[in-house]
């Protein structure tokens, strides 16, 4: 279907936001008119502009304070309108949004509303434009689709439809199920936004906190489908007021948005089965991930990380035979730490693999959804790799599922030691990527879009430089974790990251560690008191957990034990022993370990 989007979305200009949109990939726009208004160019000028961009001006918005008031302030109205419908025909617009009246309505009476949209529908149908009727959350009377609907039915004139935004319709839990009750041709425009749960007051909340599809948690698929039943062919425009975007780079915003819309309307061609129309988009099925092939380290000297590697049992499986990239594994754990290209790199995670029923199938997927392509030098007879960069640059590797206990690409490493054959560690639990604050939101509907991971419901964490927001995207299955955290805005150098390693028995591994050289993270006395306070501990396991600086937490009868090393420029490792399908990550410990981390 087509793609719009409003201007209000984004940073810049309006002609730096109109070229974001056309560089994206948008069939249109809304004109959000607070951006012409303090734009230098003429409306004519926009509007060549447009043309130039191949572009179309979808939506010319808001109209406020329309209906709903007495004759006098009616009268004022109308005036109003008017010029604007003069301003439309300059732009070559067709469609206005006119939304529920906030500050002037004083007639509670469906009936007037109508009588006064149909007047201004009269006025519009001269100048070739149509009123699409939004009913605002917060409206004075209207703030009901449903009543929004009452109303332009009531009007009964061709140029006066509705407008549906999801935010309006769901942050207030309306059943959209009604939508299906209006014809199609009646709802004139559709705009989409997503949102984080939140118990704040519904004006702010859409103000600053609006989504894109699949960032929040709106049910965006069922509803669209509710829309799409109705017979609608208008387009699919998003309209998202955020803070965050509105200060960073319009480019990327707009791309981002564009993939937002992709995954929504496949997911709706989804829920619709059968009954989609031929127009939305389709994206090719993809299976999770199965598994992690692999983890990177990139640095200049990776030695440091090196060490903390051996310490904890992994075993050198030998130099890449024609890069500066060493291999270490542990059971299916496998790490990589290169050092090609990394001149005054201290250590980072820069890459995960990950195994995909099919490459090219899933490689297929992250290209419909815009994920950013990464080209890695290749040599003959390597394995070539599908590459793409998340928002955050850490690079996403796509390989098949190995057939054997192996990964292929391991024969690439040459003069290492063999794998251990009974090892403690038997694969990564999880990796925690650190997010820019301003790439958060969008790192979320990366992983669900591209990679099929779901969201967990997000918590936040108190550490000593800021509260840090902990986001887990994870497969059903489990055996992909990533734990996206939110890094305060402003923090100087960052937060390290980190990989953590599952292990089978973490008392021993942490024993042999500390006789090979390893320093664990130390974990304050006052921790392991209120342990016992709130677990009552058998004496010796919590006499272990204290010698070893293990951390703990359990849930019913399942339990969690684990530990951090020291930092090695900006990575960490852990290993985790989960008992009793424990299926958390210790959260009332990360205050802990991030306090640990800082404290000197
Ligand atoms: O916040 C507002 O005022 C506003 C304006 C226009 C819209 O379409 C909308 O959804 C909200
Ligand atoms: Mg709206």
């Amino acid at each position: 279907m087509r793609t719009s989007i409003a201007t209000v979305c984004l940073s810049g200009t309006l002609t730096q936001k109109m070229e974001a949109c056309a560089a994206a990939g948008f069939d249109g726009i809304e004109v959000f008119e607070p951006d012409l208004v303090t734009a230098p160019q003429s409306p004519e000028e926009i509007r060549a502009l447009a043309d130039r961009l191949g572009i179309t001006l979808d939506l010319f918005q808001p109209f406020r304070d329309a209906e709903g008031v007495d004759p006098a302030t009616f009268a004022g109205n109308v005036r109003r309108a008017e010029a604007k419908f003069r301003l439309m025909r300059r732009l070559g617009m067709d469609t206005m949004l006119v939304c529920s009246n906030v500050g002037t309505a004083s007639v509670d009476d469906d009936h007037v509303s109508a009588a006064q949209l149909r007047e201004l529908g009269d006025l519009a149908a001269g100048y070739g434009v149509r009123l699409a009727f939004e009913a605002l959350a917060w409206g004075r009377y209207v703030d009901d689709y449903r009543r929004a609907w009452r109303v332009v039915e009531l009007a009964d004139h061709p140029a006066v439809g509705v407008c549906l935004d999801s935010f309006h319709i769901l942050s207030r839990g309306h059943d959209p199920k009604a939508i299906e009750q209006i014809p199609g041709d009646k709802v004139f425009f559709l705009q989409l936004a997503d949102a984080p749960t939140l118990s704040m007051d519904v004006l702010s909340w859409s103000r600053h906190h609006r989504l894109f599809p699949g960032e929040g948690s709106f049910a965006l698929a069922e509803f669209l489908a509710h829309v799409l039943r109705t017979g609608y062919d208008g387009p699919l425009s998003l309209e998202v007021f955020n803070d965050t975007f509105r200060q960073t780079d319009p480019d990327r915003t707009a791309r981002q948005a564009l993939r937002s819309l992709r995954w929504l309307e496949d997911q709706a061609a989804r829920q619709l089965g059968g009954e989609a129309g031929p127009d939305l988009v389709r994206l090719p099925d993809v299976d999770e991930p199965a598994g992690l092939d692999f983890v990177e380290v990139k640095a200049e000297d990776a030695g440091e990380v090196e060490v903390l590697l051996r310490q904890l049992g992994f075993t050198f499986r030998g130099r890449h035979r024609s890069k500066p990239v060493r291999l270490w594994t542990q059971g299916s754990a496998r790490v990589v730490c290169n050092e090609q290209q990394a001149r005054d790199m201290p250590p980072t995670l820069s890459a995960i693999g990950y195994e995909v029923s099919s490459t090219a199938v899933s490689a297929d997927r992250a290209a419909r959804l815009l994920a950013p392509q990464v080209h890695r030098r290749t040599y003959a007879g390597e394995q070539e790799l599908a590459a793409f960069a998340a928002p955050d640059g850490t690079e996403i590797f796509l390989g098949e599922v190995p057939e054997g206990p192996d990964a292929t690409w391991t024969v690439e490493f040459e003069q290492g030691a063999s794998p251990d054959p009974d090892p403690l560690v038997t694969h990564v639990d999880h990796v925690n990527l650190v997010q820019p604050w301003q790439h958060y939101d969008e790192a979320v509907l990366f992983y669900s879009s591209v990679l099929g991971l779901e969201a967990q419901a997000a918590l936040e964490v108190a550490g000593p430089v800021g509260l840090v927001t902990s986001q887990v995207m994870r497969s059903r299955d489990g055996r992909i974790r990533l734990a996206l955290n939110l890094l305060p805005a402003g923090i100087e150098g960052g937060l390290p990251q980190h990989i953590a390693f599952a292990c089978r028995d973490v008392v021993t591994l942490a024993r042999e560690a500390r006789a090979r050289g390893l320093r664990t993270l130390a974990v304050p006395d006052n921790y392991y008191e209120d342990l016992d306070a709130r677990f009552d501990l058998a004496p010796d396991l919590l006499a272990t957990l204290r010698e070893l600086d293990l951390l703990y937490d359990r849930d019913g009868d399942a339990e969690f034990l684990h530990f951090y090393t020291a930092t090695a420029g900006g990575v960490f490792l852990e290993v985790v022993e989960r008992r009793g399908g424990y299926d958390g990550y210790g959260a009332a410990n990360a205050p802990v370990r991030l306090a640990a981390q800082l404290s000197r």
